[in-house]
């Protein structure tokens, strides 16, 4: 899709409507007495791809984890796909979610981190058919068939028999990437995926983001601190500072014309350090 036709296709985001999929309402999160993050507001509509940006510590990784429920959040609500994260509705009152319900949510959500975490002893197609067989209980031949689609998307297709040892880096978080696909999620979270790897490593996995970004339909959350890729890929970026959004919109505006000297100079900062 060309930037005109996905910049035409992108509700705003931030407005509730019937494509989103991921909704933040007045969301507070604290540690003990240190608020990290502060009525936070945000809407990902379906197919969207969202870039975070800043600051060490300005509360971008504690956003994706209190949506994969590996936080709580102190304050507000958090739905999936109209999915409550940490209450469901009984009988018309919202009660603390169970475990069950917490799982469910979760297997609609998917996550790779900077670590990719690989089973060292299942070769490459075990790991990608691990969790769906036994999690969302789909059939080891359907489980093999998504495997091996999503392994030639990340041009890793001939490596299905191989261990993870035998693999570089870049390969292995590719392979993650997969086995995070062929889950289908509804929302795939991504928290700095190149930053443990070799320099030149990082390219081949910026590319296969890109790929599945451009065939449109994966709602992605990126954090990132490669802002050519976050220019490339997103429809919108969300500068974090603070615990608050600072400034947010498409990536021309918020990347080529920032407002505020906080941006102004994060931007700066990482052109000097990069
Ligand atoms: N479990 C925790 N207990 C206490 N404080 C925490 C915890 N998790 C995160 N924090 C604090 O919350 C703040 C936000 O952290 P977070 O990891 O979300 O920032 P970030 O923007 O992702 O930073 P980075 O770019 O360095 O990964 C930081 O000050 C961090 O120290």
């Amino acid at each position: 899709m060309t930037e005109e036709a996905r910049e035409e296709t992108v509700e705003t985001p931030g407005e509730d409507n019937a494509n989103t999929i991921v909704s933040y309402k007045n969301v507070k999160k604290a540690f003990g007495d240190t608020v990290v993050l502060n009525d936070l507001n945000l809407n990902v509509n379906q197919g969207e791809k969202v870039a975070l940006i800043g600051p060490s510590g300005s509360g971008k990784t504690t956003i994706i984890r209190m949506l994969m429920t590996l936080e709580q959040p102190t304050e507000g609500t958090i739905e999936v796909d109209g999915e409550m994260l940490w209450h469901k509705e009984v009988k018309g009152e919202f009660v603390p979610a169970d475990e069950k319900h917490l799982r469910k949510v979760r297997g609609s959500i998917g996550m790779v981190f900077q670590q990719y975490n690989l089973f060292p002893h299942m070769t490459i197609m075990r790991n990608c058919t691990e969790a769906p067989v036994h999690v969302l209980g789909v059939d080891k031949n359907e489980a093999k068939a998504r495997a091996q689609e999503m392994l030639d998307k990340v041009g890793l297709g001939d490596k299905v028999d191989q261990y993870p040892a035998q693999l570089s880096g870049g390969q292995q978080q590719r392979v993650a990437i997969a086995r995070s696909l062929v889950m289908q999620p509804k929302v795939m979270l991504f928290d700095e995926v190149t930053a443990a790897l070799d320099p030149e490593l990082v390219g081949e996995v910026l590319e296969v983001l890109k790929d599945i970004a451009s065939e449109g339909d994966t709602t992605m959350m990126i954090i990132t601190h490669e802002m050519e890729f976050a220019r490339d890929v997103a429809d919108h970026v969300l500068f974090l500072d603070n615990g608050k959004i600072a400034e947010q919109g498409h990536p021309r505006n918020v990347l080529e014309n920032p407002q505020s000297e906080r941006l102004q100079s994060f931007l700066g900062r990482f052109i000097e350090t990069n």
